[in-house]
């Protein structure tokens, strides 16, 4: 479950950012719009525990976000929470295997193989294990962002403009994707877009 009440941000000079309250039930979706510089990236961050409110309330399941320190919050983000960011989190140097079981951490043992293998299968991924991320076709780059999401089966999943830059087809299977992947995960799942073309998909929406 998602609980965010009166959240408010500020940057360093910038205007006040003022985001509506969400009530997200556990293992739903819940698609956040808004034109460019709105500051969905900004809430998106402050959902995910990156960036800390100037005011109001955030509750990830029974947890309080406010109540936790920098470490806490980062050992709670690595547990709880999946992000398929823009700028995709890959570590370059290693292949698509190594980097989905980084991701798991090292006590994903037997079960953890069986489940990267599910998932790279279901992505479209298992012909490329072993290949370094450059190499991957940007299609395949968004899949293994989806992966490296997920595969860790979150609470909740925040998607950063997921579409961005994809045709109407690629666009369609993306967000199919994400959708899929949440409900297997049993994870709430949080989109974040100005693509308008994704609302049909959604009939839970906020528009910022
Ligand atoms: N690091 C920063 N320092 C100062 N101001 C910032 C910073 N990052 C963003 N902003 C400003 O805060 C506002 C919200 O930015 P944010 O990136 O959250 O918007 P957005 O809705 O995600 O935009 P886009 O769709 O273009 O990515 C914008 O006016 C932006 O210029």
């Amino acid at each position: 479950m998602v609980h965010t009440q009166d959240l408010e941000f500020a940057y360093p000079e910038g205007a006040l950012l003022q985001f509506p309250d969400i009530q997200l039930p556990t293992n739903e979706h819940l698609l956040i719009l808004g034109p460019s510089g709105v500051g969905k990236t900004t809430l998106l961050y402050l959902l995910a525990g990156l960036l800390l409110p100037k005011s109001g309330q955030l509750r990830i399941g029974d947890t309080s976000l406010e109540s936790l320190n920098r470490k806490q919050l980062d050992q709670f983000r690595g547990k709880h929470i999946g992000l398929v960011f823009q700028k995709y989190q890959f570590i370059g140097a290693l292949n698509v295997e190594e980097n989905l079981r980084l991701r798991q951490g090292r006590k994903a043992g037997k079960e953890g193989k069986k489940r990267r293998m599910a998932l790279v299968n279901r992505l479209g991924l298992q012909d490329q294990l072993h290949k370094k991320v450059s190499a991957l076709s940007q299609g395949q780059q968004q899949r293994l962002a989806i992966a490296l999401g997920i595969i860790h089966m979150p609470d909740l999943v925040l998607a950063d403009e997921p579409t961005a830059n994809l045709d109407n087809d690629n666009c369609e299977k993306v967000i199919n994707l994400l959708k899929e992947e949440a409900n297997i995960s049993k994870s709430s799942l949080i989109i974040i877009t100005h693509d308008y073309r994704v609302m049909k998909h959604f009939d839970n929406r906020i528009e910022l």
